[in-house]
């Protein structure tokens, strides 16, 4: 029976229980590398205890923790929080409801002047170890989120960089829940030494046939055509599983990672006449996707009610 889209009912979600005037204090348990060590980026797996705060069991899959780091901006004010998507799942990481994770990348930059910045918020994170303390407010996050008859969907997921965190949780949580419906995941990055929880997804793709996880790494090999393979490339490269499944009732669109990749998502989905995945307004419209310019995808061309993202 094909679902209709009324039917895509979100779950009620706990929001800001702890808020930066009133944060709690959470304990790290496990900080590791996920990127390989040649890698020039660097994303760590995080995991934090948060036995007896209001957050045990309230911190639905989809959702972002914030981080406050200690010390001043450079007006003297307190850094100001930053968010983090939760890669455990809805149970827990492990299962554990006290425990919950995120998956963080340093952010580094080099300035024309070779002058180096480091980000405050997602080093600080990165270099905690086991044992430390780390004020934490949240969950927040009210639509990037499973719905409460997960089962009833397909999923075709779409992961940029750290964007592959909430699908961590959220295929592990829609597998144990028996979904017999598909889901893909597509996940893209320049090389092979920044595939993130590889080792994660692969025995979970063998271990169930219709779960399919697809890495798509743009600066190797290159398409066909010569072309290098984004995540929105997969609609053609992987044509044959995608076409049909894009094509059913019941079948739910997730994008998250880096600020932009949608936009290439969404001139894809135009080219091949998926539009009840958008919500394509005047003037849009009435131009060809690949001729949407960014204003066009800023006003008029929107998510529809299939589908989520969650870019920053
Ligand atoms: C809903 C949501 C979910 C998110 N999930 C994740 C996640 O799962 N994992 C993750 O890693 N991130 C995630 N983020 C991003 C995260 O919140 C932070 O923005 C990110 O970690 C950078 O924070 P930072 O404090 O390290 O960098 P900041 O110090 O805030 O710097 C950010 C940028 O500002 C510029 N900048 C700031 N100050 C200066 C300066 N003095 N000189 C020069 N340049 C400067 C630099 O260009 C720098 O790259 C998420 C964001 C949102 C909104």
């Amino acid at each position: 029976m094909p679902v209709t889209m009324s039917e895509i009912k979100l779950p009620e979600v706990e929001l800001n229980i702890y808020t930066p005037r009133e944060p709690v204090e959470a304990t790290i348990v496990e900080n590791r590398l996920c990127t390989k060590e040649s890698s020039p980026n660097f994303v760590r797996h995080v995991t934090f205890d948060i036995s007896g705060t209001e957050l045990e069991g309230h911190v639905q899959v989809g959702q972002s923790i914030g981080i406050l780091p200690p010390g001043e901006d450079e007006n003297g004010r307190p850094h100001k929080l930053r968010l983090y998507s939760v890669s455990s799942p809805t149970e827990g990481e492990d299962g554990q409801p006290h425990l919950i994770s995120t998956t963080v990348k340093r952010t580094i930059e080099e300035f024309d002047n070779n002058e180096l910045y480091l980000g405050v918020c997602s080093n600080y994170l990165a270099d905690l170890q086991p044992g430390d303390k780390v004020r934490m407010t949240g969950p927040s996050g009210r639509r990037f989120l499973l719905p409460q008859n997960a089962t009833d969907f397909n999923y075709v997921m779409f992961a940029t960089g750290t964007g592959i965190a909430p699908y961590r949780g959220m295929i592990k949580e829609l597998l144990k829940a028996g979904i017999e419906n598909d889901i893909v995941l597509i996940f893209g990055c320049p090389y092979r030494t920044d595939l993130l929880y590889a080792d994660y997804f692969e025995p979970l793709d063998e271990e169930h046939p219709n779960f399919h996880y697809l890495p798509h790494i743009s600066r190797e090999a290159r398409r066909a055509d010569g072309t290098k393979k984004y995540v929105q490339t997969c609609l053609w490269d992987a044509a044959e599983l995608l076409d049909p499944l894009l094509e059913q009732e019941n079948t739910l669109l997730y994008i998250c990672g880096l600020k932009g990749m949608e936009a290439g998502i969404y001139r894809a989905l135009g080219k091949k006449k998926l539009t009840q995945y958008l919500d394509i307004r005047e003037p849009a419209v009435n131009k060809k996707p690949e001729d949407w310019d960014e204003k066009d995808l800023k006003r008029y061309v929107k998510p529809s009610a299939r589908t989520f993202v969650e870019v920053y």
